[in-house]
């Protein structure tokens, strides 16, 4: 039996512009989903995932994925559950070169689903690190990243970028600009998430600014400088000591771009109405800054606060179902059953 965790993340800057090429900074934080994986001595796939908001299901379907499982429920909701599992299994049988492996497969998450805070990318990750393992093969975590951006790519009809993935296999602050992906030293940020209760679809919303991008040009215009803010933070962060605790005024300084960047997304159609009232909530509680973070449409925020007022404002703002701070995950896929070459060659 093989199991791995991998953490979802929060955007500082730059979700939906990186679609586009521009560069974004998407941080790991210590929300965890866990996969456990069992091989099988037959071709099927079984999945136990009790977060789905289907109430839990299980089922069981042998061959090829494409074919789908044999269950009494609504064809297109199995598909939007099941999509990234089948894209994890798909590619870990391909990586191991077994394209008939079965697997019994348990998922649990920490992570609400399609809130923003990449529950996808995170349950994707840590599938293709155990069921790879599983099949005897140890991927470093690049690879990981890049297999589980294929499956992300596939589920949302070519319409993702590397960054969610990259965030939950490497672990820290990181930078996305289009296959362009690297680490990025950053001081632990005081992160707080409220989170409203309610879910957007990631390809809805991407295809939306699409379309405006491809009808008006100052939405084109909108998403560069989505980009521009997100060079302005990056300059930021280099300048800042990552071993110190962030001063005030980069608190002060990246809370603004933060503002601005929610104000970008707004004007683009991903923001919702309890989304900005929360956003409101933390900027009212003294946050530095405040912004959606991920897909939007519902879901949570991110701000900026090293004290307990933001937190606190938000727990007291209707519509707030949970609030928390959110802690950098610094190691990102792992295992969790001490099988992995990948932790033991760091400790050799
Ligand atoms: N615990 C889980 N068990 C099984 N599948 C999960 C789980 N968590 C997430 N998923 C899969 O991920 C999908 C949600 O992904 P989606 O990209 O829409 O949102 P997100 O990744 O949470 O947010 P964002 O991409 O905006 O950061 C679910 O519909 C499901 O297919
Ligand atoms: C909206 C988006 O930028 C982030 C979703 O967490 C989509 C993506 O990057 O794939
Ligand atoms: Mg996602």
């Amino acid at each position: 039996m093989t199991v791995s965790s991998a953490p979802g993340k929060v955007y500082l800057f730059g979700e939906h512009a990186v679609v586009y090429g521009e560069p974004a900074v998407p941080c790991a934080i210590e929300r965890r989903a866990t996969v456990t994986v069992e091989p099988r001595d037959d071709d099927h796939v079984r999945v136990v995932a009790e977060d789905l908001t289907l109430d839990g299901f299980t089922v069981e379907y042998s061959g090829s994925t494409d074919s789908g499982p044999d269950v009494d429920v609504p064809r297109p909701l199995v598909q939007a559950a099941m999509g990234y599992i089948d894209a994890a299994v798909d590619q870990a049988r391909d990586a191991a070169d077994a394209p008939d492996a079965g697997f019994d497969i348990t998922v649990e998450s920490a992570i609400p689903l399609g809130a923003g805070l990449g529950s996808s990318a995170a349950v994707v990750v840590a599938g293709i690190d155990a069921a790879t393992r599983a099949l005897g093969v140890d991927l470093d975590p690049e690879e990981i990243a890049d297999r589980a951006y294929r499956a992300e790519h596939e589920v949302q009809d070519g319409q993702a970028s590397r960054a969610d993935t990259f965030a939950s296999a490497m672990g820290g602050a990181v930078r996305v600009e289009g296959d362009d992906c690297r680490a990025v030293d950053a001081p632990a940020l005081p992160f707080v998430v409220g989170f409203d209760g309610g879910a957007g679809d990631t390809g809805e919303l991407v295809a939306g600014v699409r379309a405006l991008r491809e009808k008006y040009d100052f939405a084109a215009d909108t998403v560069e400088a989505i980009g521009d803010i997100v060079r302005e933070g990056e300059t930021l962060l280099a300048e800042a000591d990552p071993e110190s605790e962030p001063s005030e005024d980069l608190l002060d300084a990246l809370g603004e771009l933060m503002d601005f960047n929610h104000g970008l997304l707004e004007a683009l159609g991903v923001s919702s109405r309890s989304l900005d009232s929360l956003v409101w909530a933390a900027r009212s509680g003294d946050a530095y800054g405040a912004k959606l973070t991920g897909a939007g449409g519902g879901g949570c925020i991110v701000a900026l606060d090293p004290t307990d007022e933001t937190q606190t404002a938000l727990q007291y703002t209707p519509g707030c179902v949970d609030a928390f701070r959110a802690e950098l995950a610094t190691t990102g896929v792992r295992a969790e059953d001490g099988n992995d070459t990948k932790t033991s060659e760091e400790d050799a």
